[in-house]
């Protein structure tokens, strides 16, 4: 069965054939529908390379990429992104800024002026998910960085996207904001059960959310190994601190330093 997130034998060089730079080299990897994957790895390896990817927003020189069966040749719709900038336009409400994909995005676009109301309520309730009920009319400059994060999460998800590709959305944050973020998108994600792709630095972070953690290799990147993460759902933000969950990070953390050691 193939995934819903496909990427097979795929090469990506930045720039000329001569002097570019070359990103990815032979990665593969599948992802399941409905599955939290986690992919981390040493720094500069093509981890955000991989998100334009499998996002659309470039194409490989070989190898294929394929999100729900399609092969991906530009920007995927079904899909919904966040970043570690969350980026709000600073002259919209939290509220017209979360609802911004839906001018865009099809079959959303078309029925935004008529079903306008339905729209609001949807936007509200994700609001109200994420703990910022009462914040919609507020401006992102009024909103801490946390609560600009969690808006940023609800404007990902505003249009229902089957996939959700998330480049260290919670990088920036403080600890204890980031576990409580945490925790929000481990609800989101059991609640509306879409399939993730989390790109992070932080392996607590990785093994926390994720049903499989995907290692790459130093740039060149391709994938060295995939960890599969079987701790229930949900999980308590005190699993971070059991001794079975530190032995998972504490692996990890040996591949990604023997990958960077092989550069
Ligand atoms: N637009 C670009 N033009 C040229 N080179 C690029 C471009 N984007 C990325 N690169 C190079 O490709 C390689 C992979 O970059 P990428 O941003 O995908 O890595 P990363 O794993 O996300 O990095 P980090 O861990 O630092 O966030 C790096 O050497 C980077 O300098």
């Amino acid at each position: 069965m193939t995934g819903f997130v496909e990427l097979r034998d795929v090469r990506l060089t930045y720039g000329g054939k001569a002097d570019g730079t070359l990103a990815l080299d032979g990665l593969s990897m599948s992802v399941k529908k409905g599955e939290f994957a986690a992919v981390v790895g040493p720094s500069g390896c093509g981890k955000s390379t991989l998100m334009k990817l499998a996002t659309g927003l470039i194409n490989p020189q070989s190898g294929t990429v394929e999100v729900a069966n399609k092969e991906v040749s530009g920007p995927v719709s079904i899909a919904g992104m966040a970043f570690q900038n969350p980026s709000m336009l600073p002259w919209r409400t939290t509220l017209e800024n979360v609802m911004l994909p839906l001018e865009i995005v099809q079959p959303h676009r078309s029925r935004l002026k008529s079903e306008k109301k339905a729209y609001i309520e949807k936007a509200e309730s994700l609001l109200e998910l994420v703990g910022l009920k009462g914040f919609g009319d507020k401006f992102p400059w009024q909103l801490s960085g946390g609560m600009q994060q969690r808006a940023n999460l609800c404007r990902a998800l505003v249009h229902d996207p089957a996939l959700l590709m998330l480049d260290e959305p919670f990088g920036a944050l403080d600890a204890f904001t980031r576990e409580e973020l945490w925790q929000v998108m481990r609800d989101l994600h059991g609640e509306k059960q879409f399939t993730v792709v989390l790109v992070t630095h932080d392996l607590r972070e990785a093994v926390y959310l994720a049903d499989r953690v995907f290692v790459m290799s130093a740039r060149p990147g391709k994938m060295i190994n995939e960890r599969h993460v079987e701790f229930a759902r949900p999980r308590p933000i005190d699993l971070t601190y059991e001794a079975a969950f530190n032995d998972i990070v504490h692996e990890l953390r040996g591949q990604i330093a023997d990958a960077r050691a092989a550069a």
